[in-house]
């Protein structure tokens, strides 16, 4: 079984206990309280800058805690914003619940969206790998992007979950070379907020500097589904064909305590 989850034997609220960093007080997600934002006039004239090639090989893996897409990525570019250095692009993935109205690991003034796209970042500027970045407190840069459920299906989207039936059971993983326009993965506003935070899994390393966009995408209610068919268990654990299934796989969010939210966009 897994040494870390998001049932009630191995969920979020035992994750202090093999890893002392989910217990810190830089951890993520947060409620993002909107009154408590600061618009930050050094934000204003950096915008978030990103460039991703249009056609790229992935892999989608099926980590035990969702689906992944590793996007080896040279030619990628995330800068600007609260950024002070240019990151690379090192992965993708979503968290969702196991109804609509949960799934989100930031809320805003408490409301929860049916799930969130985190597109991981690792500041290759400054360090020789994503390892040594994952151990800095400026290392990494996530971008959130919030989802709710559309009538339409999201069609860039799509590409992904149409591999997800390849990758069912943890561990199994699907190549693919598809032209991905990461540009449609993000929604058409810059309005950010930003706040230095943590991986939202173990081992939680306080290595983050999140950027969560206000607007969000849209998923339809077929393709949240099919997130949900995803197990956490291996082909090889015989169980029963409803077990297992990963119909969430959220953090609560963690006090923001004395940390600076900042917010900045029209
Ligand atoms: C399992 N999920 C994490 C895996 N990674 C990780 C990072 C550093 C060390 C490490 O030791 C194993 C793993 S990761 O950087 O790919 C990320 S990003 C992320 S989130 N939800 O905050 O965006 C969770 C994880
Ligand atoms: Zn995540």
């Amino acid at each position: 079984s897994l040494d870390w989850g998001y049932t009630d034997d191995n969920g979020p609220s035992t994750w202090a206990e093999k890893y002392p960093l989910a217990a810190g007080a830089r951890q993520s997600p947060v409620d993002i309280d909107t009154s408590k934002a600061t618009s930050d006039n050094s934000l204003v004239d950096r915008e978030i800058d990103w460039s991703y090639p249009s056609n790229c090989s992935y892999r989608i893996v099926n980590t035990g805690y969702g689906w992944r897409v590793d996007t080896y990525g040279d030619d990628t570019a995330l800068s600007g914003g609260p950024l002070s250095e240019v990151y690379k692009l090192e992965q993708f993935h979503c968290h969702w619940g196991a109804t609509n109205d949960e799934g989100s690991e930031h809320t805003v003034d408490g409301k929860s969206y049916a799930a969130e796209l985190h597109l991981v970042h690792w500041n290759s500027e400054k360090y020789s790998s994503f390892k040594e970045a994952a151990s800095q407190p400026d290392g990494l840069a996530v971008l959130g992007v919030f989802m709710e459920i559309g009538n339409a299906d999201n069609a860039e989207l799509e590409k992904i979950i149409s591999l997800i039936p390849k990758i069912i059971h943890k561990g199994q993983d699907s190549q693919a070379s598809f032209d991905l326009d990461f540009g449609s993965l993000l929604p058409e506003s810059k309005h950010y907020w930003t706040y230095l935070g943590s991986l939202t899994t173990p081992p939680c390393n306080e290595c983050v500097i999140w950027t969560v966009f206000k607007e969000p995408i849209t998923i339809s209610e077929r393709q949240l589904e099919v997130f949900r068919s995803l197990k956490s268990v291996g082909e090889e654990d015989a169980i029963e064909p409803e077990e297992g299934k990963l119909v969430k796989n959220y953090r609560p969010p963690l006090p923001l305590g004395n940390r600076v939210l900042r917010e900045c966009g029209p």
